[in-house]
């Protein structure tokens, strides 16, 4: 029995405002998203070894799309590197997060929480919501992990989305309160989306770990690669 077996594979809210949605992506979009990471990931602004104000580095490697993220900003170009241009964001990826979004507002309309006014979505978006127009890519190796964060550098208060590929990973979701508990684990797995926006879309998180070897074999992925698609 692998990890993910021991977890609900139902969509379910997490959080408030933080969904999971099991198997979102069919292996056929896992596949075509892989491809693009991998071609993204070649030079220039391509993958990298992200180093921490504190003079640490990163164990997840890293690439933007559309915006460079270093610690704590955005930038058209990579500043904290070699002063490439970004590659582009595309307009494909962009809808594949508005349709998570979408998912994840139905299964918060049907749960307890708060009920969404008259035509719009539970998290409030409507035909002004910003675009997502940006995504880090994240390659987790079997030793990798992300420390419990917020991803607080966006302007926007849009959800972000977040597509997993290959390894399994545990992943823990926190509150906006501080990078402590209460929080709840999941077993994200290739194909599985994370929404979190509303009242989660400050929440700390982080991955504690990857379970090496679970990637599905028709993928193949050694490793995880994790795509959080964000408006800026
Ligand atoms: O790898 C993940 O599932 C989470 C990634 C993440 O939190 C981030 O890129 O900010
Ligand atoms: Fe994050």
């Amino acid at each position: 029995m692998t990890l993910g077996e021991l977890f609900s594979r139902e969509p379910e809210e997490i959080a408030p405002g933080a969904v999971h949605l099991p198997d979102w992506l069919p292996e056929k979009e896992q596949r075509e998203l892989l491809t693009a990471c991998r071609e993204w990931a070649r030079p220039p602004a391509g993958l990298r070894t992200v180093r921490m104000p504190g003079g640490g580095e990163m164990s997840v490697r890293q690439l933007s799309l559309g915006r460079h993220w270093f610690p704590y900003g955005y930038a058209p170009t990579v500043v904290d590197g070699g002063g490439e241009r970004v590659k582009p964001f595309p307009g494909w990826l962009g809808e594949w997060a508005r349709s998570a979004v979408d998912d994840a507002s139905a299964v918060l309309a049907a749960g307890s929480g708060p009920r969404p006014g008259p035509g719009r979505g539970a998290y409030g978006e409507g035909p002004c919501a910003a675009p997502y127009d940006i995504a880090l890519v994240n390659f987790y190796d079997a030793s990798a992990r992300m420390g419990m964060h917020r991803d607080s550098d966006e302007r926007s208060g849009e959800p972000v989305v977040s597509f997993s590929l290959g390894d399994e990973c545990v992943f823990r979701f926190g509150t906006a309160r501080g990078r402590g508990r209460p929080w709840r684990e999941v077993v994200l797995r290739s194909g599985d989306a994370f929404v979190f926006g509303g009242p989660s879309r400050l929440a700390y998180h982080g991955v504690p770990r990857t379970e090496a070897g679970t990637a599905p074999a028709a993928l193949g992925l050694d490793g995880r690669v994790n795509v959080t698609v964000r408006a800026y």
